[in-house]
Parts: C-alpha cells; structure tokens; sequence
C-alpha cells in the first residue's frame, strides 16, 4: 500500500518536525517502511493538494495510508479539499496513522483516551505502531456534513450558492462557535489551550435565538434523549416513529454536536456517550449538546442580569464536563440550583439524532456562525445551517482510522 508522511509544521507548539525527525520517520525505518512522499504542509488547504495529487497523478485504485501529524484542522482541510476536488472516479479508501501534533487533537484523544502515567513521545506513537503491526483494526471514519443555506429565492437559479463543510469531529453554533472565532484571535499570542478559556470567558454571557428541528437517525427512527435516572437514552418526548421531528426553539446559551468524537479535549468530555455510537452496528449519529436558558426554573425572561446569573451556571456545567463528562447528570432544583438529585428538568439536554437544522433569528448575528472542526463559517441572512451524521458508503471509500 502506497504511503505518504504529512506533517504541519505550525500546528500546536509548533514541535511536528521535531517529533516526525526524531521519532515518526526512525520508526518506519527501523519497520522497513519507506514513504512514497515526505512532506511538510506550507500552507492552509496544501494537505488536501498534496493528497489529491498523489492520488490524481498515477492510477491509485488501491488504498493508501497517510502518516499525518497535525491537529483536527488539518484533518478537516484534507476531507475538504478531497471532497471538493474532481476525481473522474472517487478516490480510494485512506488509512490515516494519526500523531497528535494539534493543540486539542480532539479525534486522537477519544481514539486514544490519554493517561498521566503515560509516557508523552509513546503516546503520540500508538496510531503509527498499530499501522505498523499485524494486528491493527482500522475503524472507518463518520463524518458531519454541514450545509449552509441561503433562504429560498424565485426563480432558484438566482439563489447564491450553498456553502458545503464536512466535520470529522464537531459541529456548533452559540457558545462554542463564539469561542473558536474569537479564539483564533489569540492563536498568536497563545498557541495553548488556555486560548479557548480566554475566549469562553468573553463569551459566556451571551445567549443565542434560534429554531431549530431534530432529525431521528436510521435504526431507533426516534430522536433519542439521555435519561440520566436510566443511565441510558430513550425516546425523545416529543419524537414517535410516525412523527420523528423535535421543534425547538432558544434562546440557547450553547448548541453542539460530535461525531466520532466523545470529547474536544483530552479531558473534556462533552459527549461522554458518543463512543457508544461507533460501534460497527450502529448507524451514523449525532451526539448533540444544548444548553437553554429558559429551562432554568429561575427564568422567566431574558435580561441583562439573568444572563450574567446565569453564565455562572454555564461555567458550573463546563466545569463538569472536565470531570469525566459528568454534566450529563445535572438537574435543576426547584429554586433553579443545580443538583444532581431529584427530578427536575436536566441543565443539558444531551441528545443523539442523525442530524439537526438551526435558523437563526435575522436579527442575532452571533447566532449566524457555525463552527465545523474549528473551522468558522457565517449563515447567510435569512438562510439556515443543517447538519446530518453520514457514514463511509463502503468499505473502499472514505476513511479509517488505524486504532
Ligand atoms: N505551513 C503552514 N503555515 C501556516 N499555516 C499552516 C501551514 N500548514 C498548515 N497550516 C494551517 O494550520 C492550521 C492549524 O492546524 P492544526 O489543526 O493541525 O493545528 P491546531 O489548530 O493547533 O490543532 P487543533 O485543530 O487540534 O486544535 C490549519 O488550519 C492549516 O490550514
């Protein structure tokens, strides 16, 4: 099988070359593994040509593995940059030996659920040893596919076009997309984590107006919600097999769902569940995090001061998120305190759909940006983003994982 090594020479800290010279390349060496190509990404979009070259200039029907050191944007830029790239057939299957050079590196982290003990070079190396042993498993890759819609026009030939992003690991809106546009602000002056945190804090009071629907994946044909007295998920209350559709509406303090994914962050666990979901049975999902206001039985109304109170319960929420995703649990008590007994209404709403669609209220403009994989796209006025779980359509396509 045909192999290529990329590597992004800025991604994180900026130590994917270091790490590729002194540990990735002396491996596959010591493997009899020569690379058919050896490259450092120079720019945005460059993983995705490298790639589609490789493919395009010789008649590769066969799979290739690709060695990649980066973070979950680069990820995302090569399935984009192949999606839209014309192919006179579609490009085969690609293995991917990831190394973790990225700040979150969110998809390696659930893949590879990281411990203290834990050698750091070693850590890095486990999804290049399992290429290089006899043994591995390669777990096809879901994906999110995220469309931005302007509204209807008549004749439709004068609409502007769609905007088409696939996600390998999130898709948000609110909060969390507030956070990543503001965050890349600060990438210069911080290329650690702690960016997201700065960003979180200018961003917590806000709250977002949508409406949104909810979509039943295959299989259950139910929208699905965790019951945390069951531990468990169960039908949506508002979803039967004869009409799966959830209408919600916001305002929403944060909107966000995963594929593949059960975290963001080493420790973040934000879909603590999501595992469940890549079981080879299971149909495509979405696992989607909200969190409404409204739901609060402290709240009758949106202000100044409920918002300020209320980011405080947002940061409570997050916070629990860090502690093995335990924010799943959390209700509300009769005086709107948070707790974990009881049976008042839950502060998140975790749910697993096959997919959702969000239209922002004209006038909210925050409510607009859509975040996929860290990337930062903005909702026409008037139009509407939707999201919809999609899986590899066989198993000659698309693109795996060596775990
Ligand atoms: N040589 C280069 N110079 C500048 N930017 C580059 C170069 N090569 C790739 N990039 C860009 O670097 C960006 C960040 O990459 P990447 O996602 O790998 O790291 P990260 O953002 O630190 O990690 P994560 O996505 O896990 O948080 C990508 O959007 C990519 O377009």
């Amino acid at each position: 099988m045909p192999v290529l090594v990329i590597y992004n020479p800025v991604s994180g800290d900026r130590s994917a070359k270091a790490l590729f010279d002194d540990h990735v390349l002396p491996l596959l060496a010591k493997h009899n593994v020569t690379p058919d190509k050896v490259v450092a990404t120079e720019s945005s979009g460059h993983v995705g040509n490298i790639v589609a070259d490789f493919l395009l200039s010789s008649d590769h029907a066969q799979p290739i593995s690709i060695v990649l050191g980066s973070g979950d944007g680069t990820l995302h830029e090569l399935i984009n940059v192949l999606n839209n790239t014309p192919s006179p057939k579609p490009f085969p299957r690609i293995h991917l030996a990831l190394v973790p050079c990225g700040t979150a590196n969110a998809l390696y982290a659930a893949l590879f659920p990281p411990s203290p003990q834990e050698d750091p070079v070693e850590y890095k190396l486990k999804s290049v040893k399992a290429f290089l042993s006899d043994d591995h498993d390669s777990v096809p890759l879901n994906l999110a596919v995220n469309v931005l819609s302007p509204p209807h026009v008549r004749p439709p030939a004068t609409a502007p076009p769609k905007q088409v992003s696939i996600s390998a690991v999130v898709t948000s809106t609110s909060l969390h997309a507030s956070i990543l546009h503001d965050s890349e602000a600060l990438r210069a002056s911080d290329p650690t984590i702690e960016r997201f945190k700065t960003a979180a804090y200018q961003n917590i009071t806000r709250w977002y107006y949508a409406s949104v629907k909810l979509f039943p994946r295959k299989g259950p044909e139910v929208v699905e919600v965790y019951d945390p007295a069951e531990r468990a998920f169960v039908p949506h209350e508002n979803s039967a097999e004869d009409e799966p559709i959830v209408d919600l509406i916001g305002p929403f303090s944060y909107f966000l769902s995963t594929v593949n994914v059960d975290r963001l962050e080493p420790a973040f666990r934000i879909t603590p569940r999501a595992k469940e979901t890549l079981e080879e049975s299971s149909p495509a999902a979405l696992d989607l995090i909200m969190i409404r206001p409204m739901r609060d039985p402290s709240y009758t109304m949106d202000s100044e001061e409920a918002r300020k109170a209320f980011a405080e319960k947002v940061g409570a929420v997050l916070g629990a998120a860090y502690q093995d995703g335990a924010h799943i649990n959390l209700r509300y008590a009769e005086d709107g305190s948070i707790t974990t007994e009881g049976d008042g209404p839950t502060v998140v709403e975790y749910i697993r759909c096959g997919g959702w669609e969000w239209e922002p209220d004209d006038i909210d403009e925050r409510a607009h940006l859509v975040c996929a994989d860290g990337d930062i796209l903005t909702i026409p006025t008037n139009g509407k983003a939707t999201c919809t779980a999609a899986t590899p359509m066989n198993d000659q396509t698309g693109f795996a994982l060596y775990t």
